[in-house]
């Protein structure tokens, strides 16, 4: 076995030498070559094309390739050796491929194979290609240098399955601040997503720490290599909870090779569409009253101002009124610009209904009213005497502003807001409208409105309204849109993106599990695929999780059944490692200490990312306090942070969605705090499955219920300071 490792060992090390002689041979014949600065066009492509080799060469030099799969296809008499690297690199000489692109189609089966001794296939352009699979390897290189070599599968050593050595290997690895790229380790059912065709909206359902991110940020380089002509980076859309979130993930498109992707939070993205009419509220506020404990605990139901906005009911009530207002709006009066000068009402209307009917509202009107300057000048060129012909355009000009002003140009936010003044409604508010909108509602949003500021779920129907007024340009229409952490955004706003994006073509990617965001987000994933037409939908449920160990997921899997009896849970990979340790505290005071000593502890290992993380923001102000007295450097991280610097965090468990560390301290996991509540449950859930290797947990007296059915064999309970 060890002489057949050490020769598999040197096998790859002499290959690795030889390629990287000549991708370091193609580099130098690049870079030899002075980039081209002129105006022919000709050139100029061609010196697009050198650039993108230097660029790749100089990627694939440091790691020219993570994979080998030795394949043989049907028909042939010797298996391939085939190479798979994030960059596909040929000789330039013989044409041959040296390594073949992850993306590529016979790539997929160094992911799609999952053992056996089978045959294999996979799907090429010009078919369905089936052989035998010899052997699966992976290979680590760093820096030109050849580090590991691991056999997943060798159909010679008998044994039909591939092995999780590698991923395991690759799992317990500790984490730094950003989110990396996993082209060597992707798993069959993660593949499936990524290599799924362009036209679909997707929606992924998956456990935490399944890889939805990682996934979705994948499928778009897929998509970028397979569908070139297609798609362009630059029109491909991501949308994450926070700007933090987005920094946090910024690494995995530029390792992957790929750049220039939008991204954005949904906020950000339709503040700027609506010219920042409008100003959101203060999130801090919306999410401490949204997360807030004991009896100021707001009810998390459809009457929530999230869920009513953000409803299917309300994109079609609002449609209704902006289809009143289109039948309405014209003044239903003749226009007469002077004496015994008619334009009639039913010629206007006419420009109106029929001439310009394609045209978005706004412009429509636009339109119009330059149709009637255009009349009248001709009419006025009718009249040859010049003093006369002053004085009936002086009285026109002053007759088309009135008819101008009876039509008043709205805004959306000038639409949106008339639309809750209950007291007055505008002409345009429908009777359905008016008596589906909850009193309540229509008088918070009419107070915020005067000064304004709007909520988040107010952002969707503005633009929304937007979007009819004006139409949507070309430049805010999307290839392809990935929205992350997609339980909490509202049908309202999938529904609004799927007019700003091409055939469908999304991937919608989240947990129902964490929907934490319960008061703005959907409860089933039926609420956005209905919005679709059924053929252009795909779903696909990950139930395996790679972030965290054997334990912390049977611990998180046990806090979710507390509160939510159904819940789909997740499968770990099998990685152990430490068992839980729940700390109880004599005083608030004893508590802090314990965080602090439970962060020096952890520290004083290999871990590079810690979290304490509070139930609200308010909690958190305590602990960094204490961390900071005992001179430990941590970051408090609150509603308007924007980057994640790794290190210790001291964090809400709402804004810690989506990150991970390598040990976590749940801190303050009392009674009051955590109820036996859906919600709750959710919560405690998202806050321990943050964790890659270790987790604490830290609570007073009185512990929550939501820990009372763990088995004792995942826990270590301790008094704190013993
Ligand atoms: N196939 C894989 N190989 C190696 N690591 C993986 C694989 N899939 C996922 N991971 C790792 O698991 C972790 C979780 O991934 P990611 O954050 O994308 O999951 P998620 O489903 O979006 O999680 P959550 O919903 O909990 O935020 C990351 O560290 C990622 O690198």
């Amino acid at each position: 076995m060890e002489t057949k490792l050490q020769s598999a060992y040197q096998e790859e090390l002499q290959r690795l030498e030889e390629t990287s002689r000549q991708i370091d041979a193609q580099l130098k014949r690049l870079q030899a070559i002075p980039p081209y600065r002129g105006d022919d066009l000709t050139e100029q492509s061609l010196e697009a094309v050198r650039e993108s080799g230097r660029r790749n060469m100089a990627r694939a030099i440091e790691e020219p390739y993570f994979g080998r799969l030795d394949f043989q296809e049907n028909g042939q008499s010797a298996p391939a050796t085939l190479y798979i690297g994030k960059v596909g690199v040929d000789d330039p000489d013989t044409s041959k491929l040296l390594v073949i692109d992850w993306r590529a189609p016979v790539a997929s089966l160094f992911y799609s194979f999952t053992g056996g001794l089978e045959q294999a296939e996979y799907e090429s352009p010009e078919g369905l290609v089936a052989g035998l699979v010899y052997l699966k390897r992976n290979i680590v290189i760093r820096k030109q240098i050849l580090q590991r070599v691991v056999d997943t599968y060798d159909r010679s050593a008998g044994d039909p399955a591939v092995t999780d050595e590698f991923l395991l290997y690759r799992l317990g690895e500790n984490k730094d601040n950003k989110l990396r790229d996993i082209v060597s380790t992707i798993q069959a059912e993660q593949d499936r997503i990524i290599r799924a065709a362009k036209n679909t909206a997707l929606i992924i359902q998956g456990v935490a720490g399944s890889g939805k991110t990682t996934v979705a940020l994948h499928r778009l380089a897929f998509l970028l290599y397979q569908y070139r002509d297609q798609v362009h980076a630059e029109k491909m859309m991501i949308f994450a909870p926070s700007r933090m979130f987005l920094d946090y993930i910024s690494g995995v498109l530029p390792e992957l090779g790929v750049g220039s992707i939008q991204q954005s939070t949904f906020a950000d993205w339709a503040l700027d569409l609506l010219d920042h009419e409008v100003k959101l509220a203060d999130p801090a506020e919306r999410l401490a009253a949204w997360f807030a404990v004991g009896p100021e605990r707001p009810p998390i139901d459809d009457t929530a101002p999230g869920r009513w906005k953000g409803s299917v009911r309300f994109v079609q009530l609002l449609e209704d009124c902006l289809r009143k207002y289109e039948a309405g709006a014209l003044p239903d009066t003749d226009f007469e610009p002077w004496e015994r000068k008619k334009l009639p009402a039913d010629t206007i209307r006419g420009w109106w209904d029929v001439e310009n009917k394609h045209y978005p509202l706004m412009k429509r009107r636009e339109r119009v009213i330059a149709r009637m300057k255009r009349w009248l000048e001709m009419e006025l060129d009718k009249v040859w005497e010049a003093s006369r012909r002053k004085e009936l355009k002086k009285s026109a000009a002053q007759k088309l502003r009135a008819y101008e002003k009876a039509w008043t140009a709205l805004t959306p936010f000038g639409f949106y807001k008339a639309l809750f003044d209950v007291k007055q409604p505008p002409f345009y508010a429908t009777k359905e409208l008016c008596a589906a909108l909850p009193e309540s509602l229509a008088s918070a949003s009419a107070a915020q409105f005067k000064k304004k500021l709007v909520q988040p779920e107010d952002l969707a129907p503005l633009v929304y309204i937007r979007d009819t007024f004006w139409g949507i340009s070309g430049e805010h229409m999307f290839d392809h849109t990935v929205i992350d952490e997609a339980q909490d955004f509202s049908p309202f706003q999938v529904e609004l993106l799927r007019r700003h994006t091409k055939n469908d073509s999304f991937s919608i990617l989240g947990d129902l599990s964490q929907g934490i965001h319960g008061y703005q987000g959907i409860h089933a994933w039926d609420e956005f695929s209905s919005l679709f037409e059924t053929e252009r939908t795909g779903y696909f449920e990950l139930e395996r999780s790679y972030r965290s160990t054997m334990e912390i997921i049977h611990f998180a899997n046990h806090v979710l059944q507390a509160g939510v009896p159904n819940a789909k849970l997740a499968v770990p990979v099998f990685r152990s490692g430490e068992p839980i340790r729940i700390l109880r505290a004599a005083s608030p005071k004893q508590a802090a200490a314990a965080a602090v000593a439970a962060v020096e502890r952890i520290r004083g290992g290999s871990a590079q990312a810690i979290a304490v993380i509070t139930r609200t923001e308010k909690a958190s102000a305590p602990v960094y306090k204490a961390l900071q007295q005992a001179g430990i450097e941590a970051h408090l991280i609150g509603a308007a942070q924007q980057h994640y610097g790794g290190g210790v965090s001291v964090v809400p468990a709402y804004l810690a969605k989506g990150l991970e560390f390598d040990a976590v301290i749940l801190f303050g996991v009392d009674a009051d705090a955590y109820e036996a509540t859906p919600q709750d449950a959710k919560l405690l859930y998202v806050g321990c499955t943050r964790a890659l290797h270790e987790l604490v947990l830290i609570h007073g007296a009185d512990p929550s219920p939501l820990l009372a059915q763990i088995p004792s064999e995942l826990i270590q309970i301790q008094e704190a300071g013993a």
